[in-house]
């Protein structure tokens, strides 16, 4: 991975990196911040799956994580949200195709050559970040909306790679709204139950809950009700024996500046399994 850019900050190091993706075939750009510590011992990650029309870049200038990562020494992994490029197929929507790569792996034509995001996030991004910076194995895993639902069904299917899983707004149950259903037929085909393995409510149904589970969730949120559903996954937890639990916050939205007035809650439940 070649470094694009970097800057310090809260005594850490905030880099832009770009690398070739053999999974995704095509060059791709992620961000990641260094705390403090990691200049004297290797250092836990939490990866952050951003939403629909976010690069890396959202998160890592929006969220204000940097703070409290430096203080908990934990390092950000912050990937991009779909494969990029002039070779990469697209539609004119912001809500399918590039910035929009839901977090799976395609298996119709012409998405599935790129759009292979879950085996990018799960295997080549760990292996290729672990292999040039100071990190250990111990990793959990973070999002917002789209990117809340790749953490949930990421996080659920691997709890032997995530120590821990959060979300802020995520599309809890993407088979039931239409978001994911849109992006589910290109991408997976017209088999509803090939879209079973990536939807939160149906892989905890199935896996039950194994790590911890924070989700926070605002109520002034204009997809609350269409996109995002919490009320599915509130019934899940309740029917299913585990730690998860649901957040609710009067008058916040679905944008960054809720996710920066709860980063630092996040940050402190995933430090609780991470350190
Ligand atoms: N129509 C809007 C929708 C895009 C949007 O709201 N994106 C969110 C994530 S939504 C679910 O994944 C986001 O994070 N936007 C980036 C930001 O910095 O706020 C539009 O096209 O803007």
């Amino acid at each position: 991975m070649e470094i694009v850019s970097e800057v310090r900050t809260f005594g850490g190091r905030q880099i832009r990196l770009k690398h070739r993706s053999s999974t995704l075939n095509c060059d791709m750009q992620l961000s990641v911040f260094l705390p403090p510590q990691a200049e004297h011992h290797k250092v836990p990650s939490l990866y952050f799956l951003s939403g629909l029309t976010c690069t890396d870049e959202n998160f890592s200038t929006k969220a204000g994580a940097q703070r409290v990562a430096a203080q908990l020494g934990i390092a950000l992994i912050i990937p991009d949200t779909s494969p990029r490029g002039d070779d990469v197929p697209d539609e004119d929507r912001y809500d399918f195709g590039k910035g929009a790569g839901f977090y799976l792996n395609a298996t119709e034509a012409p998405w599935k050559q790129h759009y292979q995001m879950y085996d990018y996030i799960l295997d080549e991004l760990p292996k290729s970040v672990e292999a040039q910076f100071p990190l250990t194995d111990q990793r959990s895993i973070a999002g917002h909306s789209m990117g809340g639902h790749g953490a949930l069904v990421i996080g659920v299917r691997n709890p032997e790679r995530y120590q821990s899983i959060s979300a802020f707004s995520p599309i809890t149950h993407p088979t039931q709204c239409p978001w994911g259903e849109y992006a589910f037929t290109q991408y997976l085909g017209t088999n509803r139950d090939a879209w079973k393995d990536y939807d939160a409510v149906e892989l905890i149904k199935a896996y039950g809950q194994v790590r911890p589970i924070r989700v926070d969730q605002g109520l002034a949120d204009n997809f609350l009700e269409e996109q995002l559903k919490p009320e599915a996954l509130q019934a899940v937890f309740d029917e299913t024996d585990g730690p998860g639990a649901i957040y609710l916050h009067e008058g916040y939205d679905h944008s960054y500046y809720f996710i920066s007035s709860l980063i630092e809650e996040q940050l402190r439940f995933h430090a609780h399994y991470l350190l």
